[in-house]
């Protein structure tokens, strides 16, 4: 037995001006306009859905098995069309109801009738929804019923949590059913699925409440009833008509102002306690659908081993929803005997035990899946829940934490930079070294020997000078940097040092003077501006300004000069040919 009481806010007067719709199997059943016209099994609707058989009609319209030609997987190739006639409604109430079918469509929740779309067709409005083998929980207590048997608690237990995670999950997106009760709630492979959602509000367009009453009085809340007004408290549930009447102003008179019910002995005292609160008439201190998942009672039977695939692990359901409500009650239940006898006052476990037993073998796949969902959305508020009291231990606002944490980040980034930084000064300092190395020491040797044969009238080493100007070039300057260093100190290693060092270095000083060929007396000495040149320019400009002078230069003066500076006048005794020499100025100069 199951009862919800939807938030409907309708007048009392309305209520008993419309005794004759009040639709419940006991009493005269309602229908709308619904639409007379029944497609052919061979209808194919909205050019996909071909109507398999017809599953029952409501008080809203005719429900049909179809079946989806387009679905891409074959588990959602039988869905439910349900169509509605549309004569009532004007052409905007249409649009209303489409963007109201849109947003429905968003909702995805493993205990939430999946809203898969609507259209309109041969003036009905269809909704094609998911197929719910197991039919609505109504027709299920009303099986049990007949048989004589009986819902145990645990099972109690597990569809109340997926109901109350349904109803909250709508809540948190300010959804509100209207219209929920035990025919509105499907089942699955045991999963519940809430489901007709806003049908009502969908077929009325203005959602104005007092024409969407059809009916049942059994799940109205006392808010709704008395026109309180109504929220999310309103969406009340139960497995029983909590409140029972002969008819309907006596059904209605119980909700309001009748005593609470309560649950037969054979049930727990926990559950008792919690359908007492789901049931409170001040929907001020009613319980909401948050408190209700976090009472102790809920929170035990949650204790769940997830035992699906490889990894188990247990599930510490600690509520934290923030949505409001569902009220629940559970009474005229005849208890499994067996129950409680090994419990004392205490209720079994048996949901936890379900989960920890249960395998991939035993469970269907489809219902597996589901509640694979179920406990992942459980698992995620664990999570959440956890890193909340971390945070509230530290006892941080959330401006330090993130100071903290951009501060760390800084530092990280700082020190990449430093170790980064490090390594290219050592790639450096070794270049520059090994660059010293092979500039000045190495080949300095080898031109010295050179040369001194040279100045020694060697003709191999002059031949080898005319054929290698340039080479020679270069090596003479080294040669004279060596010479030089045997009556200077070493070469600094600060490179403005060294750039000083080289300014007062005597043979460049007199090569840039005598290459002039102005100044014959006093070569020697340096003078101001090849100082300059030899300070500012780098080894290599100063190479080519070298040979540019000794290959322009005039003749006599290089004459001269090579009589008077004999080891610079070999280069012209080498018979240097010019157009070679400038050919591999262009070179150096690329
Ligand atoms: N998604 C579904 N899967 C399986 N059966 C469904 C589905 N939707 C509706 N039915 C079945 O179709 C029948 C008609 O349902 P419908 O929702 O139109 O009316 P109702 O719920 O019986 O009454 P009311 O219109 O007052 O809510 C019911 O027997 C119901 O179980």
């Amino acid at each position: 037995m199951f009862l919800l009481a939807s938030h409907l806010s309708v007048s009392t007067g309305f209520v008993v001006g419309k005794m004759a719709k009040f639709s419940e199997q006991r009493f005269q059943t309602f229908h709308l306009s619904t639409s007379q016209t029944l497609p052919e099994s061979s209808t194919l609707m909205a050019n996909r859905y071909h109507i398999q058989q017809k599953l029952g009609k409501g008080s809203f319209g005719t429900v049909y098995l179809v079946r989806d030609t387009k679905a891409s997987e074959t588990a959602e190739r039988l869905k439910v069309l349900k169509e509605i006639s549309i004569g009532g409604l004007k052409p905007n109430e249409t649009v209303h109801a489409s963007r109201e079918a849109q947003l429905l469509a968003q909702l995805d929740h493993p205990a939430i009738l999946k809203f898969y779309s609507s259209f309109l067709e041969k003036e009905a409005f269809c909704i094609i929804t998911e197929y719910c083998e197991d039919r609505d929980l109504d027709w299920k207590l009303e099986e049990v019923r007949h048989t004589g048997g009986t819902l145990s608690e645990p099972q109690v237990c597990e569809w109340l949590c997926q109901l109350l995670l349904g109803v909250h999950y709508i809540h948190q997106r300010r959804i509100l059913h209207r219209d929920l009760k035990a025919k509105n709630i499907f089942l699955k492979k045991n999963i519940v699925k809430i489901g007709d959602f806003g049908v009502s509000c969908l077929l009325m367009g203005s959602c104005d409440l007092a024409t969407t009453f059809t009916g049942t009085p059994y799940y109205m809340s006392p808010e709704a009833l008395s026109h309180r007004g109504y929220n999310s408290k309103s969406d009340m549930c139960c497995l029983a008509h909590a409140f029972q009447g002969q008819n309907f102003l006596s059904v209605i008179q119980k909700i309001v102002e009748g005593p609470t019910p309560s649950l037969p002995e054979t049930y727990s005292p926990q559950l008792s306690s919690l359908m007492q609160r789901m049931l409170e008439k001040d929907s001020a201190i009613r319980i909401s659908a948050a408190e209700a998942l976090r009472s102790s009672f809920i929170e035990d039977s949650l204790q769940v081993r997830r035992c699906f695939g490889a990894a188990v692990q247990m599930i510490c359901f600690k509520g934290e929803f923030k949505g409001r409500c569902i009220f629940a009650m559970f009474c005229q239940i005849k208890m499994d005997p067996g129950a409680h006898q090994t419990s004392g006052s205490r209720p079994p476990n048996r949901m936890k035990d379900k989960f920890s037993s249960a395998s991939l073998q035993e469970q269907s796949i489809g219902g597996e899946r589901e509640a694979f969902q179920i406990l992942s959305v459980l698992q995620k508020k664990v999570h959440l829940e956890t890193l909340q009291e971390r945070s509230e231990q530290q006892k941080l606002s959330p401006r330090e934490r993130m100071r903290i944490r951009k501060l760390k980040a800084a530092d990280e980034k700082a020190r990449k930079l430093k170790q980064y930084m490090t390594e290219k000064y050592q790639e450096n300092h070794l270049l520059m070294l090994e660059y010293k190395s092979k500039n000045v020491h190495k080949v300095s040797v080898d031109v010295l020997k050179v040369q001194t044969e040279v100045v020694r009238g060697s003709p191999a080493a002059q031949t080898k000078l005319s054929k290698e100007p340039s080479e020679i070039m270069s090596h003479q300057s080294e040669m004279c940097r060596s010479l030089s260093e045997d009556h200077m100190p070493a070469i600094p290693e600060d490179p403005q040092a060294a750039e000083a060092f080289y300014c007062v270095d005597e043979f460049e000083s007199c090569s840039e003077a005598d290459s002039d060929g102005e100044h014959d007396s006093g070569g020697d000495l340096p003078t101001e501006t090849s100082c300059q040149t030899c300070g500012q320019d780098s080894d290599l400009e100063a190479l080519i300004r070298h040979m540019e002078s000794v290959l322009d230069g005039d003749s006599e003066g290089e004459d001269k000069h090579i009589q008077e500076k004999p080891l610079l006048g070999c280069l012209e005794m080498g018979s240097i040919n010019r157009s070679m020499a400038e050919d591999r100025i262009q070179r150096m100069r690329e």
